[in-house]
């Protein structure tokens, strides 16, 4: 295999350095009767320039950690590519992969349990370079001393044991042995998480010492917004496996043009309180990774969500109870029935779904809901009642379907400087996002 197949050059001048590529990981799903994968990452593409900081944020669950631990190749990628200096690395097995790994390292976020506490901190330093073979075993031991003091540790820690140290001098060790190979790339997966804020502090500006002193990339993953805002040149904005937004990091916190990220921004206190930035709830919480939806991963609990041409101008309350509605009946859709239940839904005996009709009551008690509505309601209540959830999911897909439910967006150009956001209603054909957001929160 030639060494260099593609080289890319992005847009400012700036090499790329890894090229990520319709990447996919999903966990399990093998087998005749095993449940639905764990779509953890799905079909993401994006570009790390060489000596940036490349931040990736989102809630728990979003897929962060299995991106990151996907493109160091500690995970096989199910489907896609990850090229690394214009070579697809997750192609590579054996002698050619443990070569590779060399130049991409991963610093994790709990220095407590990342640390063998059997091993001396110059054993722990040295094991990556005795794996690969390096040098000498003076010169190794020498390249561990050297290491601990480029991390602010000094010499005669070499023969403590890990549980002599503070939480942030673990961390001080994670990054040393990160570096033992010289990589060019290190995936941080939430470095500071774990750490006091003061202790913070002090980790981050290594991180950018030793960046600055070694030519480092980064990926760092965090699901603070601020530390990101301080430490990342473009940021990266995960939900559900799918990377919703991303750009430049003051542009992306300034301007943000998704829904999600917007919903996500406007939890952090501004400045200027005055600031014409109003906090936005989400309804609902995250549908599983098992059962994504069909169209875009953020429909079912978006607030700019595209409502079908014929509800139109269905109040945003009765959107709200519907979605909510969809929500239950997804939600017994997935319960799996045992064999005592089956038998019981088969003699008219079973009653587990009979809360059903306290969710109808709940949600659209008091709302003045048209005709159309309350029946395909009344009709999915009866269907989960007979047993059926599924039936009734697909009834009320079909019935309130817009594009937002229907199909996935791509992620587009939003501005000149190379922000991409995955949202319909960027298309020319709908109200921008941000216009909606406000006049739906001015109605509340
Ligand atoms: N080895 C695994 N087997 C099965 N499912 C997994 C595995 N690793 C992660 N997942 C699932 O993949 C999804 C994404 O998890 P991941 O840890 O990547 O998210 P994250 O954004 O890093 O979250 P956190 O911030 O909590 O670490 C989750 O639903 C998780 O349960």
């Amino acid at each position: 295999m030639s060494k260099v197949t593609e080289r890319t050059q992005t847009e400012g001048g700036r090499e790329t350095l890894v090229s990520v590529e319709n990447l996919k990981k999903y966990y399990g799903g093998e087998g005749m009767f095993a449940d639905p994968p764990v779509k953890a990452v799905d079909d993401v593409s994006f570009e790390i320039r060489r000596g940036e900081t490349f931040g990736l944020v989102g809630e728990s669950g979003s897929g962060k950690s299995t991106l990151g631990r996907t493109l160091v190749q500690l995970e096989r990628a199910t489907e896609g590519r990850v090229l690394f200096d214009g070579r697809d690395v997750t192609t590579l097995s054996g002698d050619e992969l443990k070569q590779w790994r060399r130049n991409a390292q991963m610093v994790f976020q709990d220095p407590e349990s990342s640390l063998n506490d059997r091993m001396t901190i110059g054993e722990i330093i040295m094991e990556p370079l005795s794996a690969h073979g390096w040098k000498t075993k003076q010169d190794r031991r020498e390249r561990a001393l050297e290491l601990l003091s480029e991390v602010g540790l000094q010499e005669e820690h070499y023969y403590r044991y890990p549980h002599q140290f503070s939480g942030g001098q673990r961390q001080r060790i994670g990054i040393a042995r990160a570096l033992a190979l010289e990589p060019e790339f290190v995936v941080l997966d939430e470095p500071v998480s774990a750490l006091d804020v003061s202790v913070q502090a002090k980790i981050i500006t290594l991180l950018e010492d030793l960046q600055a002193e070694f030519d480092l990339t980064y990926l760092f993953i965090a699901h603070d917004l601020s530390v990101i805002r301080h430490i990342c040149d473009r940021v990266a904005v995960m939900y559900l496996g799918k990377i919703m937004e991303l750009g430049e990091t003051g542009e992306l916190f300034e301007s943000p043009a998704n829904p999600y990220t917007q919903s996500l921004l406007s939890a952090i206190p501004r400045p200027d309180p005055t600031a014409d930035r109003q906090r936005i709830t989400l309804p609902g919480t995250p549908p599983s990774p098992r059962d994504p939806p069909v169209g875009c991963q953020f429909s079912t609990r978006c607030p700019a969500k595209i409502y079908p041409e014929e509800y139109d101008d269905l109040s945003d309350d009765v959107w709200d109870a519907i979605e909510r509605f969809r929500e239950v009946v997804r939600e017994r859709s997935r319960q799996e029935l045992g064999l005592v239940d089956q038998a019981r839904l088969r003699l008219g005996l079973f009653s587990k779904y009979d809360d059903i009709d306290e969710a109808v009551a709940d949600l659209f008690g008091g709302l003045d809901a048209p005709e159309a509505v309350t029946d395909a309601i009344e009709s999915a209540r009866e269907q989960v009642k007979a047993g059926n959830p599924d039936a009734a999911r697909e009834a009320l897909f079909d019935e309130f379907n817009g594009i937002c439910d229907r199909e996935r967006p791509v992620l587009q150009g939003v501005s000149d400087s190379g922000q991409q956001s995955y949202c319909h209603r960027h298309a020319p054909e709908y109200e921008p996002p941000e216009t909606v957001l406000q006049r739906r929160s001015d109605d509340e």
